[in-house]
């Protein structure tokens, strides 16, 4: 039996970081997956393809231009399900490479199974063709990530009806689409398919969506989405999703109203994939959505020397903070010293238009009862927005009236997911509204919405006192 200092399950963004930094502490290491090729649910399902699906989607619809040339703008007139898949096909080869270019440059080995608990130090892998693989380890990190939550009502048939991971396949785009669940992943689809030209209708129980954004970011992208025609019933719920003989489906909501589409998107949530684990003989157990509970600093489990980072820890169940996660919880694995990543970590949500945000929301900082003023600039105010024939997009800042600080930045628009860490870094460096209105801006860029909404709060604000 294989004996290992760190056995990684899993080749997404926790497990990868984890496994390249253990190894370059000089570690023996092996990672562990089940899929056909290394980078999981970030790299095959998620966070790339649906950016890539996003990409082409702008570029070929000429999305970005039609504030110049109008509405009817296209770059393609008929763009097919084929053209998307192109482009996809050729980004993730290429994510694929440099991750496998990254585990032999350090010696990272991998193999290609499905693990699970023989006791805590033992996993036994099997593979494709059925052999078995025992291997034990010093430690162990749990980086497994999670699988789309599939209820029984829903008749999911990966052409009509499909959860977030079959859209990738789907052979012709849909006239019509109805995406159930207006969390994060359903918002970026509904978005992206209606930048496509599908009339997209979304669903949510709740009567409200992104309840962690900013309210008045929130409020703006409603707008932009009406604006579009795009149909939101929030606050409604699908009771029945029927297939139709004539190959459409029939929703039937809680209020009875009947909705007849050519597609239907599940985008409800996301399952821990811990249930083939055999999480028991390690002296492990996970919660009801699969989640399993660690320490926040050390990203140690109950056992401890069994780690778990990325998305089956729960939230924020994002590609970046998973990638910190692994790389803080394999270096405790192994003895070296790890810090804590700064409290403000960004949040991109792709959607079309973008969202990007750090910090504080309003919200928050009046729940905290923090005197604040806030800052806001429109990128139509900025000659970069002229010149990209912008008419949307909004930049909010918010700042402490006592300390001066930056408390929040929060983005709608073209750019909002780059933009941000301009204020992410002031914000963990503790910066002022100063920072805002002393330094110089490039000129003409988006990023001089920062110097405008720094001014607009400042003015309020009045100059520094001199007791600071
Ligand atoms: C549609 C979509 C869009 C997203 N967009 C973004 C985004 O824009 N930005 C962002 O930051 N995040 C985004 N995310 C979230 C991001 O993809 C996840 O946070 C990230 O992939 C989590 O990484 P992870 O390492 O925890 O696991 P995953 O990436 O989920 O990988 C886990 C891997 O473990 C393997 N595995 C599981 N069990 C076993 C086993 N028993 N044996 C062997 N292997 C096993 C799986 O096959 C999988 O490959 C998106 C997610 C989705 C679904
Ligand atoms: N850009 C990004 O960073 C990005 C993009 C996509 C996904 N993600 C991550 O992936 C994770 C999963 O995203 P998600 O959007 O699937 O989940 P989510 O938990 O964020 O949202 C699920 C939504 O579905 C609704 N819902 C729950 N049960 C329902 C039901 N039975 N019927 C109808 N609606 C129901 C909820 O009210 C909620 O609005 C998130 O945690 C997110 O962080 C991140």
């Amino acid at each position: 039996m294989d004996q290992f200092d760190l056995l990684v399950v899993g080749s997404g963004p926790a497990g990868r970081r984890g496994a390249i930094q253990a190894a370059k502490l000089g570690k023996k290491v092996l990672v562990v997956e089940q899929g056909k090729r290394v980078g999981g649910v970030s790299v095959h399902t998620g966070t790339i393809p649906s950016k890539t699906l996003r990409e082409t989607a702008l570029n070929l619809s000429g999305w970005r231009e039609r504030g110049f040339y109008g509405r009817a703008y296209r770059v393609k007139q008929e763009i097919s399900a084929e053209d998307l898949r192109r482009r996809l096909l050729i980004t993730l080869d290429h994510e694929v490479e440099v991750l496998e270019h990254q585990f032999a440059r350090n010696r990272v080995q991998h193999i290609r199974g499905k693990a699970s608990f023989v006791d805590s130090r033992t996993m036994q892998i099997v593979k494709d063709d059925g052999e078995v693989v025992t291997v034990s380890a010093a430690s162990i990190l749990l980086a497994v990530g999670t699988k789309p939550f599939r209820p029984d009502y829903i008749p999911f048939d990966s052409k009509t009806v499909l959860d977030s991971d079959e859209l990738l396949e789907i052979a012709e785009l849909p006239r019509s689409m109805v995406v159930i669940g207006a969390g994060v992943i359903g918002i970026e689809y509904a978005t992206i398919f209606s930048a496509l030209d599908t009339q997209v209708t979304l669903i949510d129980p709740k009567s409200t969506m992104l309840d962690f954004i900013d309210k008045e970011i929130v409020e703006d992208f409603i707008y932009q989405l009406r604006d579009r025609n795009m149909k939101l019933l929030l606050g409604q719920k699908a009771d029945k999703v029927e297939r139709l003989p004539n190959g459409k489906v029939e929703l039937t909501l809680d209020n009875g109203r009947r909705i007849v589409t050519d597609m239907v998107l599940f985008a409800a949530g996301r399952m821990g994939a811990t249930d083939t684990l055999n999480l028991a003989a390690a002296g492990l157990e996970a919660d009801a959505r699969g989640r399993l509970s660690v320490n926040p600093e050390t990203f140690a489990t109950a056992v401890p020397h069994i780690f778990a980072a990325g998305d089956v820890v729960g939230f924020p169940s994002l590609a970046s903070t998973s990638m910190e996660q692994g790389r803080i919880a394999a270096r405790v694995a192994v003895g070296a010293i790890a810090k804590e990543p700064p409290k403000y970590f960004p949040y991109g949500i792709y959607a079309v238009p973008e969202i990007s945000t750090c910090g504080l929301t309003e919200e928050e900082v009046k729940e905290r009862h923090i005197p604040y003023e806030c800052g806001i600039a429109r990128f139509r105010e900025t000659s970069r927005g002229h010149i990209m024939g912008l008419d949307t997009g909004l930049l909010k800042m918010i700042f402490s009236l006592k300390t001066r600080r930056l408390l929040g930045v929060h983005i709608v628009g073209e750019g909002a997911t780059e933009l941000v860490h301009i204020g992410q870094a002031v914000l963990n460096l503790k910066g002022t509204v100063e920072y805002f209105v002393e330094n110089t801006f490039n000129y003409p860029t988006l990023a001089e919405a920062y110097k405008i909404a720094g001014l607009d709060a400042w003015n309020r604000m009045g100059d520094i006192k001199s007791e600071l």
